[in-house]
């Protein structure tokens, strides 16, 4: 608690330098770290009021009687006495709830925060704005709205994932005076930065040859999807395959002459000598699960997508896969409702990968990966990905990196990011309307950028 509310009044100083503080204890623990911040910054010699509901906590009670000690009157959180305090606050620090609370809110709480909200004084929240709920990305009705939110330990779900994450604004994390590398062990998912990222991209020898960059096989498309299966493509090429070749029951658009494609049963596809890396699945229809069932058998690096994420496929798959659903596909595997999934995504990657093994990349803003060992969030990507077709690039993307030799675990999380980065760049490029064409002719520069992080 201490080091918590050190780190707290440390981030007010920063990036709240001048004006009065406010500050809002609840009854737990949370409010426990609002009193140790209110005693550190008047040590500071800043402005501070400190608003308290009671509290039975002992360690909570103790730093109030501490902070009443060093001279600062403690007086009661109320809606009166907080209406007035907002009023003459420059920032306030909201130490309401946090990790305790367990939904549904009282009314009387509700109407704390409602107060909060209502104001335009900015909120810094300790280890989460209070009224989310710490492990669910799902958005209560009520409430605080923070520009800053210093945590505790570690990421909790609700700050990673939208909209909850939204509440939070800046997040920082702090290290509650425990080993880093045990920070990283226990901790429930790690986010790895670009330049370790990067670290993992394949890099290319001067002798390098088309066929030593990776042959890749593209297994979708069927009449009314086959733009897919020709965005995987594309996106592969532009991940760095060296050959790229598209099998497909019906005849695929060459978006790109680099393409190759083919139209054949492509359940015949056993008879031919096997690829470096296949995707399977993008706009395949009926015979998807078939096809995936084929390909998981060859015992290839295999991206399993789309049309391909059948439940019967569970157990059938090896560690070189990396089965990449979004929640609605997810919720197919699992056989749970989409919201579910979206709820609580680490604990959705976490089943799915318990479930199907190998690597299993759960889409969205952001995606989850999660290996046998370890999940991790990763970063980036824009709104403006919320499109067609974009799955079906990051598809073709980490069947090229599977190609050039990467494991599942490297592949789903340099291409991941790689996608994402991309994204991003085609985003400032295009400003609106995103496609998933414009997200593949920026792989190039996205990777020039991850490989710069490395020399910074
Ligand atoms: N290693 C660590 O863990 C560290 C943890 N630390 C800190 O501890 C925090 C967790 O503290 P915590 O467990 O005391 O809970 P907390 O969030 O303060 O809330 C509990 C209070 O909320 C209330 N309440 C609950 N539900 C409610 C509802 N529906 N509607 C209304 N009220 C409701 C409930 O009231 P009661 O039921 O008692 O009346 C109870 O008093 C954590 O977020 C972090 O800040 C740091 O100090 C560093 C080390
Ligand atoms: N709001 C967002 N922020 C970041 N990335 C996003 C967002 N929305 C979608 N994406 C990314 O775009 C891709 C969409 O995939 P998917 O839904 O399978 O598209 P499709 O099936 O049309 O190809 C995923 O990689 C996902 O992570």
């Amino acid at each position: 608690m201490e080091t918590a509310g050190r780190a707290v009044a440390d981030s007010v100083k920063q990036h709240f330098p001048t004006g009065r503080v406010l500050l809002l204890a609840g009854s737990g623990a949370n409010g426990g770290d609002a009193l140790v911040a209110a005693r550190h910054l008047l040590a500071l010699g800043r402005d501070v009021q400190m608003l308290a509901l009671p509290t039975k906590h002992p360690l909570t009670k103790l730093n109030r009687r501490r902070l009443s000690a060093c001279g600062l009157k403690v007086e009661p959180l109320s809606p009166a006495t907080l209406r007035r305090a907002l009023n003459a606050a420059d920032v306030v620090v909201d130490g309401l709830l946090g990790t305790g609370f367990t939904p549904p809110l009282r009314p009387a709480l509700g109407e704390l925060i409602g107060l909060l909200s209502a104001s335009a004084v900015p909120v810094l929240s300790i280890d989460l704005p209070s009224g989310l709920v710490a492990d669910s990305a799902e958005v209560p009705e009520t409430v605080v709205q923070a520009r800053r939110t210093v945590t505790l330990g570690g990421w909790k779900p609700a700050l990673l994932y939208g909209p909850a994450a939204q509440a939070a604004g800046v997040v920082e994390v702090v290290g509650l005076r425990v080993p880093h590398d045990w920070i990283d062990r226990e901790a429930l998912a790690r986010r790895l930065s670009d330049a370790e990222v990067a670290s993992k991209l394949p890099v290319r020898f001067a002798d390098a040859h088309k066929g030593t960059a990776g042959r890749v096989w593209i297994v979708g498309g069927a009449p009314g999807t086959l733009g897919a299966p020709a965005l995987a493509g594309l996106g592969a090429l532009r991940a760095g395959a060296g050959l790229v070749t598209i099998y497909s029951g019906a005849e695929v658009p060459l978006i790109t002459p680099e393409l190759m494609a083919h139209q054949m049963n492509v359940l015949n596809l056993g008879d031919k000598a096997r690829p470096d890396a296949v995707a399977v699945g993008m706009g395949l229809g009926q015979q998807a699960e078939a096809a995936a069932r084929m390909v998981l058998g060859w015992n290839i690096p295999a991206v399993v997508d789309a049309d391909a994420l059948q439940a019967n496929l569970a157990g059938v798959g090896h560690a070189q896969v990396i089965w990449t659903p979004h929640p609605g596909e997810a919720a197919r595997l699992l056989g749970v409702q989409t919201g579910e999934i979206t709820r609580d995504p680490l604990a959705a990657a976490r089943r799915l990968q318990d479930t199907f093994g190998g690597v299993v990349v759960l889409k969205g803003g952001p995606s989850t990966v999660a290996t046998s060992k370890q999940l991790y969030v990763t970063r980036g990507g824009h709104p403006g990905m919320a499109a067609a077709g974009m799955g079906d690039t990051l598809s073709g993307v980490l069947a090229a990196l599977l190609g050039q030799g990467l494991s599942a675990e490297d592949a789903a999380l340099t291409g991941v990011r790689l996608h994402a980065k991309a994204g991003e760049l085609a985003a400032e490029r295009h400003g609106y309307g995103l496609m998933a064409t414009d997200v593949s002719n920026e792989l190039g520069a996205a990777w020039l950028a991850l490989r710069g992080t490395l020399e910074s």
